[in-house]
């Protein structure tokens, strides 16, 4: 069966692309339909005219539809886990994690949709009563990545719908499955034609009609920093609200009083599971020399327990790298990290498995320095170097050295230590003791420098971005 498009509350034919499972490219999980650019005209040209009604609508029937659709959506997280391990590789587990955390973002903007408030203020002038409410900002054009296939689309239409907007989804092209069955489910659950529109299909074809659209109102973008800059300078010239999450380079510091187990489960989860494919994973590991040596001899043997192998299977713990193609980058990185004098000390080398795979060992490198285009460029794989510094200043200084700021981490028994790097980290996310990756779907996500752009994603900081705010003045 072909899965179709969503335009205008009609399921639309296209030209067919087959969804490849990365832990057996023998097997297709689905075919899906691409949008031409004429299709995605008419998503478009449908969120317009449902605009004015949706952005009217009870606040009740909002609620409702965003009920109805986390509750199917956690109702069938053991199947939709199934459709999104076998489409981008993440472990069963991991993926199960992804639909329920999809489930509790819909969840938690069903009861925001009752908590809309707003503001009234004394005027400095007399008789007059001042009032700020927040509006939807209109049609918004949501472009999504692979990593993440149901909790990114997720948690930027759950709010979008919540204060009132429109939507057209640009999933990727890579991994369409998840975001067509979160649309089917929003469809069935009552969301109106045109209200939620779904054009799969290529980047260079559906996304970039969004951007060239004067009718899109605000566009919001997780990606890389290449597609991300074509975003802005587009929204730019169609003076349109826009908000990118893109890569990182994430820092962990291990400290010389770090509990070491702490330190290394940290790790093999922030650098490693979800086959290091996160933008919140981190990939630079920056260790002092009182702890260097054990830290990376336990994080070695970790690593040796570590089991890459179909998706599917129980008792794995990395799956398969998405396609052929991340493949290549994350091997050529591997290249590059020994060509330029870092020691590759674990993994790194691809692997057989009894199904025809993208699998790859997790890599470890040490003795690497942080001039290294290893530790510069991201990599997006499950790959991580060790950087050796003197002490806590210098750990900080190298951890701030980066062109992004999404995470990053630190683990030690200090206290001292730990509020200074609270403070003094450049990241827009910091944890302790804790994995730079696998964050609560109800607290603000986002970073700082070349991570991101624009208002924090998630939780109430949210409406930022997905309202604009009125100021009404009235003369008593
Ligand atoms: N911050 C994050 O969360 C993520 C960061 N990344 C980083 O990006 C790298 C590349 O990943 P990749 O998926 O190729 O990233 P892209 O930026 O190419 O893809 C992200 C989305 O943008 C779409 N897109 C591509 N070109 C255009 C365009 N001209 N106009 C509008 N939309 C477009 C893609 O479509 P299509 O379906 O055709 O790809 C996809 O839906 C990774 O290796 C990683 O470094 C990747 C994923 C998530
Ligand atoms: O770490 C997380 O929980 C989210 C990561 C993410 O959003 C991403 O990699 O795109």
């Amino acid at each position: 069966m072909l899965h179709r498009n969503l335009i205008g509350g009609d399921w639309v034919s296209g030209e067919a692309s087959v969804n490849i499972n990365p832990s057996n490219t023998d097997q297709v999980v689905g075919e899906y339909a691409r949008a031409s650019a004429e299709d995605t005209k008419a998503a478009i040209a449908a969120a317009r005219t449902a605009l004015p009604e949706w952005s009217r609508s009870p606040i009740l029937e909002r609620h409702v539809i965003l009920r109805k659709t986390a509750d199917e959506i956690l109702a069938r997280k053991e199947d939709l886990g199934r459709l999104l391990a076998r489409e981008e590789g993440k472990t069963l587990p991991e993926a199960i994690g992804e639909v329920t955390r999809a489930g509790q973002i819909f969840d938690f903007f069903a009861g925001e949709v009752l908590r809309l408030s707003g503001e009234v203020l004394p005027s400095v002038r007399p008789n007059i009563g001042v009032e700020i409410t927040r509006e939807p900002v209109g049609v918004v054009g949501i472009i999504t990545p692979w990593n993440f296939p149901i909790a990114i689309p997720a948690w930027k239409m759950a709010p979008a719908l919540a204060y009132g907007n429109t939507v057209v989804l640009k999933p990727a092209d890579l991994v369409p499955g998840s975001a067509w069955a979160l649309v089917d489910i929003l469809h069935r659950a009552g969301a109106p034609a045109g209200v939620v529109n779904l054009v799969m299909g290529r980047g260079s074809v559906a996304g970039q009609t969004l951007l060239d659209s004067p009718d899109v109102n605000a566009l919001t973008f997780t990606g890389s920093a290449g597609t991300g800059r074509r975003v802005a300078a587009s929204s730019i010239e169609h003076n349109r609200k826009f908000q990118l999450e893109m890569g990182g380079k994430n820092p962990f510091v291990v400290l010389d009083d770090a509990d070491l187990s702490v330190a290394v489960e940290a790790v093999a989860n922030s650098s490693f599971f979800s086959t290091g494919q996160r933008c919140t994973a981190s990939s630079r590991l920056i260790v002092t020399e009182g702890i260097h040596e054990r830290f990376v001899a336990a994080l070695t043997e970790k690593l040796k327990s570590l089991v890459v192998d179909d998706a599917l299977k129980a008792g794995i713990h990395i799956g398969p790298v998405v396609d052929e193609s991340q493949l290549k980058q994350d091997l050529d990185y591997i290249g590059i990290g020994r060509s330029e004098g870092a020691r590759l000390a674990f993994g790194g080398e691809r692997l057989e498995r009894e199904t025809p795979g993208f699998y790859l060992a997790p890599a470890l490198f040490t003795e690497a320095t942080n001039d290294m285009r290893i530790a510069r460029e991201e990599i997006f794989g499950p790959i991580a170097a060790v950087i050796r510094v003197r002490d806590y200043d210098e750990a900080l200084a190298v951890a701030n050295d980066t062109s992004f700021g999404l995470s990053s981490g630190i683990a030690t028994t200090s206290l001292k230590h730990a509020i200074h790097f609270k403070r003094n980290s450049e990241a827009g996310m910091v944890m302790v003791n804790l994995p730079t990756a696998g964050v609560d779907f109800h607290a603000p996500f986002g970073g700082r420098k070349g991570s991101s752009y624009g208002p924090r994603e998630q939780g109430r900081y949210a409406a930022e971005f997905y309202t604009t705010v009125k100021t009404a003045y009235t003369l008593a």
